[in-house]
């Protein structure tokens, strides 16, 4: 395995970029009642430590798949994703993912929601640990709201905490905030941003949004259909915080409109 040194912008340090995860040769298979459908075919990648990676691509090309796979809710039909050079083959404490919709129990306030996954602390530990994480997404005055009584743009802000709290090594995010309008949406952004620099977690983030991506990500990774597999990677090399409507930021943004549109090999 090779090991390089590289500098994240808007890290206070370098971090070793070990990879974490590696997939190889990935397909996966669906049995459908008109024969076997292909939705990945030899997806191959790596995640450096702390790395955020953005997969994007055409809707039904497979994220949601590829993102299952590493979540350990799906096995693979050929090939494998490694974490730790360990094969994933369920789903761990170690991986903790955000869906698109709110999956936030109604029935609990938003402190507990928060809190629910915590285990092995005291009642106190428990509580300020809860408190810590309210505060980082800024919902001190909301703690004892429940979900229904919150905006959508709050809720995220839950679920973000929910699974920050528990420390996981890989946060898998399957276009988390793709049904927030476009002013909460950035604020989204902006906040998993800092959150990110604060606790450099490794970041898998799914969009078919390509501002979202070139907003984010370390690097980007292009999806194409039918079979879904990578067609591009491309590095984005822009300083954050990243100014959306600057030349360069807009150039990656055409330079993924071509690969979006570009017919499938
Ligand atoms: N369990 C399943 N059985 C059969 N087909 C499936 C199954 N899960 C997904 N598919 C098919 O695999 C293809 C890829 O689906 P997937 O949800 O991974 O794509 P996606 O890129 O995430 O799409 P979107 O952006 O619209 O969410 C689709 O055609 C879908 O119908």
């Amino acid at each position: 395995m090779t090991t390089q040194l590289k500098l994240i912008p808007g890290h206070k340090k370098e971090l070793q970029a070990t990879p974490v995860l590696q997939v190889s040769k990935l397909s996966k298979v669906f049995k459908t009642g008109d024969g076997p459908m292909t939705v990945l075919q030899d997806v191959n990648f790596q995640v450096a430590e702390g790395e955020f990676l953005c997969v994007l691509g055409p809707s039904g090309c497979g994220k949601t798949t590829l993102l299952n796979v590493l979540a350990g809710f799906e096995k693979p039909s050929a090939g494998n994703a490694l974490l730790e050079e360990t094969p994933i083959t369920e789903s761990g404490p170690d991986r903790c993912v955000v869906f698109q919709e709110d999956t936030l129990f109604p029935w609990l306030t938003v402190k507990e929601n928060i809190a629910f996954g915590v285990k092995g602390l005291s009642k106190k530990e428990k509580r300020e640990k809860t408190n810590h994480f309210l505060d980082l997404v800024g919902l001190t005055p909301f703690g004892d709201y429940l979900p229904r009584e919150i905006s959508g743009g709050m809720k995220k802000r839950v679920s973000l905490a929910r699974v920050l709290i528990l420390q996981p090594r890989i946060l898998l995010m399957d276009e988390p905030f793709g049904a927030l309008d476009a002013q909460t949406r950035e604020e989204m952004q902006d906040l998993l941003l800092s959150l990110w620099n604060q606790f450099h977690h490794t970041i898998i983030f799914i969009t078919h949004d390509i501002d979202e991506a070139v907003a984010l990500a370390d690097r980007i990774l292009v999806m194409q259909k039918d079979p879904g597999m990578i067609a591009k990677e491309i590095r984005v090399r822009l300083p954050r915080p990243r100014e959306r409507t600057e030349a360069p930021f807009q150039d990656y943004c055409k330079t993924l409109y071509q690969s979006l549109k570009k017919p499938q090999p």
